[in-house]
């Protein structure tokens, strides 16, 4: 659907009407950056200064929560119809259908009855039409990610996100305001919802009284790891930006917030699309998936009950990694686990898990745990950190065999290839790293004496059979 037009002239209109301040700082657009905060004057918050200076102030009834959403659905009949129809699924998806309503209302394909305009209906046009967070980018921009964490991540967000729209799609075809937009005259599509996911994503924040919200105005203010100011919710019904104690800002300098400094390299591409220089991984996640030959391999994701993922981060004393499902993909009948079905008194059958007879199907993400006292409990490790290494060698060779730059040259933007070029970067050297680690704790386990007697004893079990075997004279010659 077409967006309404606002520009950044008539923005100090709007802000004046809607009680939002501004004190020495005005919104301004910047280069690749969009639009941002800059300092009318040179700021300086000293050290002692017993006074905050206040940058901006946002009146609390403009914030976009979850209880905004509601509110809102009490004054507006074609909002509250389509919420009651597809909404109240996640505090996210209300927010989303609010602002498919805004869409609606300022866009000039809409020609209807405007309704109950919000003051986000017009500052729902300032917001970007593009938003370089991966869902938005194109399958040449897609294909830079190959090997990246994101690269799973990211598909399953578009599945999900196309599976969510033609969720609401499908819950509007009897309200006759959405039937015409979705169905008859197809005016929002898939790619609408999916930039109001990005707009979501990437201006949401949290907020200590009104949880995570979008905060107009206060999401002009760009990300930086040497951030100026901070914001907070107070106690006099508004949202405030402030500058940091010890912070100075030239004239015409940016104000810059922090948008996060525990986040990973992935999350910032995911959430915002862009990456600070030299920044680290600091994690990654990777799915996993069960062993091939493995029999109960259906049963173990059934009572898992979530999709297996493996976590690797850099922690303070080398790298940590958390992978609760691998012990279960490590372990079978012969060690002791064991699937039963279990029927209610109401005559439902649910599937359980055993260890060592124990019924543990409440505890299938904390086998570490439950191996602790095993006797082979280093043969179950040693079994689980092979598994692992395998795991971030693939996706190593996987990351290093695809180049970023895609074979046909000019169809990747130059701030997404510098982007995917600096995440492939740091998610290499984490997993290098991770994989030594990784190789210390295998080679350590190799030496323990459970390990090496089991090992021995394996070793035997199959000399033994081979000999069986050519003196049964069945050697095979075909
Ligand atoms: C909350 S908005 C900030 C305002 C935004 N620039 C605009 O035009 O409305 C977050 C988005 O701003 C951009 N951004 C913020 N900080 C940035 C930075 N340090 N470098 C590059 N882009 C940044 C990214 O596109 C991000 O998704």
């Amino acid at each position: 659907m077409r967006r309404g037009e606002f520009s950044l002239p008539a923005f100090p209109a709007w802000c004046s009407f809607n009680d939002v301040s501004f004190f020495d700082v005005h919104a301004e657009e910047l280069d690749g950056r969009g639009f941002g905060l800059v300092a009318d004057k040179d700021l300086v918050n000293d050290k002692d200064n017993v006074e905050i200076p206040t940058l901006l102030t946002i009146p609390r009834d403009l914030v976009l929560s979850a209880a905004a959403v509601e509110e809102y659905a009490k004054v507006d009949k074609n909002f509250r119809d389509l919420l009651e129809a597809a909404g109240h699924q996640s505090h996210r998806g209300n927010i989303l259908l609010f602002l498919l309503m805004q869409l609606v209302l300022s866009s000039p394909d809409y020609q209807g009855h405007k309704g109950s305009l919000s003051p986000w209906t017009q500052y729902f046009s300032l917001l970007p039409a593009q938003v370089p967070v991966p869902t938005m980018w194109t399958e040449a921009e897609l294909s830079c990610l190959r090997g990246t964490s994101l690269e799973a991540a990211v598909a399953a967000k578009l599945s999900a996100l196309t599976h969510e729209f033609d969720h609401v799609r499908s819950k509007c075809d009897d309200l006759p305001f959405w039937y015409d937009l979705l169905y008859q005259d197809e005016l929002i599509t898939v790619r609408d919802w999916v930039l109001l996911d990005a707009l979501y994503r990437s201006r949401s924040l949290e907020l200590p009284l009104s949880g995570e919200s979008m905060v107009p105005c206060l999401d002009l203010a760009n990300h930086s790891q040497n951030a100026v100011a901070y914001f907070e919710e107070n106690q006099k019904d508004e949202v405030g930006l402030l500058l940091r104690k010890g912070s100075a800002v030239k004239s015409g300098a940016e104000i810059t917030i922090d948008y996060g400094q525990k986040k990973s390299a992935a999350e910032m591409v995911f959430s915002y699309g862009f990456l600070d220089p030299n920044t680290p991984a600091g994690s990654f996640v990777l799915p996993l998936e069960p062993m091939d030959d493995d029999p109960l391999a259906k049963a173990k994701l059934h009572i898992f009950g979530e999709s297996p993922t493996l976590k690797v981060e850099d922690a303070e004393d080398g790298v940590a990694w958390s992978a609760p499902f691998v012990y279960l993909m490590c372990l079978n009948e012969e060690d002791g686990i064991q699937f039963g079905l279990l029927q209610e008194n109401d005559g439902t059958r649910h599937l359980r898990l055993y260890w060592q007879e124990e019924d543990v199907t409440d505890r299938c993400a904390d086998f570490e745990t439950l191996i602790g006292d095993h006797e082979l409990s280093p043969i179950f490790h040693l079994r689980a950190i092979t598994v692992i290494m395998e795991r971030i060698s693939q996706q190593a060779e996987t990351l290093e065999s695809n180049p970023a730059q895609p074979n046909l040259p000019g169809l990747v933007r130059a701030e997404i290839l510098g982007t995917v070029s600096q995440l492939r970067e740091a998610e290499l050297d984490l997993m290098q790293r991770t994989l030594q680690a990784l190789e210390s704790k295998r080679d350590a386990l190799l030496k323990n004496d459970r390990v090496v007697a089991y090992l021995g004893s394996m070793e035997a079990a199959q000399n033994e059979g081979l000999a069986a075997q050519s003196s049964n004279g069945e050697d095979d010659f075909s």
